[in-house]
């Protein structure tokens, strides 16, 4: 089998440590293969975009990053802490937004960031000031004592990542944060993503590949569970013929071989 990664270029921070780290991360689910063999790194400062198409594994690798699921085989680890033996640790230093967006639809974004707040320990002081930290950087003020259930998709994708926030964790992990959102919205996420990324590590799926060029530093891409691109935004368009091609081309190869 010929193999169809073009991993030519180095990822710009290879000095840094890793904050996320996959080790040949496997996932079955009775004979199916979600996540086989997968394999890659971010390090402290990078933002990575995770892409594939449908069912490529994306989310139950992100899943097995943040220890929701443990691994058939391989190992995930945040900010050097295994996930399967350490999840505690790593957890302290990871935000993750799932895929959904946050539970509680009857809460309030305030009454679900005090939630999770005592959840995390805050307490006094140091927990109203974080709150209002990810309330204001979220841009969430004028719907925060609101049913979560009666917010746009927009705004419910806000407070997830409020809540990712809370607890200033140095490594954000977002399951498609920019799924389902209108252009207005899509651009709010991106400011609000481009804020936050110059203190932290992030790795987001998504399937919209504009957003990878205006946000992200370099690209993973997994096809049927497995890792066919590691390396630059730019290197993925070599051919200049856009990363429409270029995904297309990466996400059909073991079609095509099959
Ligand atoms: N609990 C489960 N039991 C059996 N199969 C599962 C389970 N969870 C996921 N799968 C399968 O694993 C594969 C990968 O699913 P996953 O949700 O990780 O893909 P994805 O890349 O996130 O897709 P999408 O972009 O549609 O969200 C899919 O074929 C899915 O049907």
């Amino acid at each position: 089998m010929t193999d169809p990664q073009p991993r030519s270029e180095k990822p710009s921070r290879t000095s840094e440590p890793a904050m996320i780290e996959a080790i040949g991360l496997c996932k079955f689910y009775g004979a199916f293969a979600a996540v086989n063999d997968v394999s890659f790194r971010v390090n402290k400062g990078e933002l990575v975009a995770f892409l594939g198409p449908n069912g490529a594994g994306k989310s139950t690798t992100m899943k097995l990053l943040t220890g929701y699921l443990s691994p058939s085989a391989g190992v995930a680890r945040v900010a050097g802490h295994d996930m399967a033996t350490d999840r505690l640790a790593g957890s302290e230093k990871l935000g993750y937004l799932p895929e959904n967006g946050p539970l509680y639809p009857d809460m309030t974004p305030h009454s679900l960031l005090e939630f999770f707040a005592d959840a995390r320990g805050l307490t006094g002081s140091k927990k109203k000031e974080r709150i209002e930290t990810v309330i204001d950087l979220c841009i969430l003020s004028s719907v925060v004592y609101k049913p979560i259930s009666k917010l746009s998709k927009g705004f419910r994708q806000r407070v997830g990542m409020a809540q990712a926030l809370l607890h200033e964790p140095d490594v954000l992990i977002m399951d498609e944060p920019t799924a389902g959102l209108d252009p207005n919205q899509i651009a709010e996420v991106r400011r609000t993503l481009r804020r936050i990324s110059e203190e932290k590590t992030i790795l987001l799926s998504t399937h919209i590949l504009q957003e990878v060029e205006a946000i992200a530093s370099r690209v993973v891409m997994i096809n049927e569970g497995r890792l066919v691109y590691d390396g630059s935004v730019k290197n993925l368009d070599a051919d200049g013929q856009g990363l429409d091609a270029a995904f297309h081309r990466l996400t059909r190869a073991s079609v095509a071989e099959t």
